[in-house]
């Protein structure tokens, strides 16, 4: 099984694999190019977003400081609006649904490395897919951990780290983020 094999099956790969490293070093090539698209320019911006991402759907707008560890492993539905810096490391898939708004610095990761030094020392890690529902709002500096789903409405209070699931109708926060309360549906 090559490398890039392992990771799409979720399994421990070697991420210094030449496969590997290649898809990545694209779409951080993709991702400057976008970066330092004029602000005076959105429609550009707008286009070059959805050459990067897998797909999405109408009226999406995100701001620069984007960068992510593949593109084609994103996708945003209708109405997704992010702040300055997002980061998705989508190493596996990550889907966010209609009406997701995303306040600025913040952090999406799929991939995880071994707990022990020797896998480490080996360069191996290992990805798992992020959902994320509709009508969610994800505050500035949240980060979100791999494996996690997130239900429809949703908010995830400003710096929380997101562990675990989250059902829907829900205000949560803090680290590890915890509900705070519920919310209307
Ligand atoms: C596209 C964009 O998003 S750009 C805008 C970026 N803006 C942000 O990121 C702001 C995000 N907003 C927040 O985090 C707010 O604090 C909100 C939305 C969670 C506040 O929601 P409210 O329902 O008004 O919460 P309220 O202020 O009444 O606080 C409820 C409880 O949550 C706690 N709380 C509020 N914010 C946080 C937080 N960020 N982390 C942890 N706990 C929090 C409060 O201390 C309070 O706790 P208590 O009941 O023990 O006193």
């Amino acid at each position: 099984m090559r490398e890039i094999e392992k990771l799409e099956a979720g399994l421990e790969y070697y991420f210094l694999d030449e496969e590997v490293a290649s898809r990545k070093a694209n779409a951080a090539l993709l991702c400057q190019e976008f970066n330092a698209i004029s602000a005076t320019e959105p429609e550009k911006q707008e286009q070059k977003i959805r050459e990067i991402i897998g797909s999405a759907g109408k009226n999406i707008s995100v701001q620069q400081g984007f960068n992510c560890d593949n593109g084609k492993n994103t996708h945003v539905g209708n109405d997704f609006l992010s702040n300055y810096n997002l980061t998705i490391l989508d190493i596996a898939p990550v889907t966010f649904g209609d009406n997701v708004m995303i306040g600025p610095n913040v952090d999406i990761y799929t991939v995880n490395h071994p707990l022990t030094k020797e896998g480490r020392r080996e360069y191996l890690a290992q990805a798992s897919p992020v959902n994320i529902g509709n009508d969610v709002w994800i505050g500035g500096k949240v980060t979100v951990m791999p494996g996690v789903t997130i239900g429809n409405n949703v908010v995830i209070a400003s710096g929380a780290v997101v562990t675990k699931d989250i059902p829907d109708n829900t205000l949560v926060g803090g680290v590890p983020a915890k509900k705070i309360k519920d919310l209307v549906d």
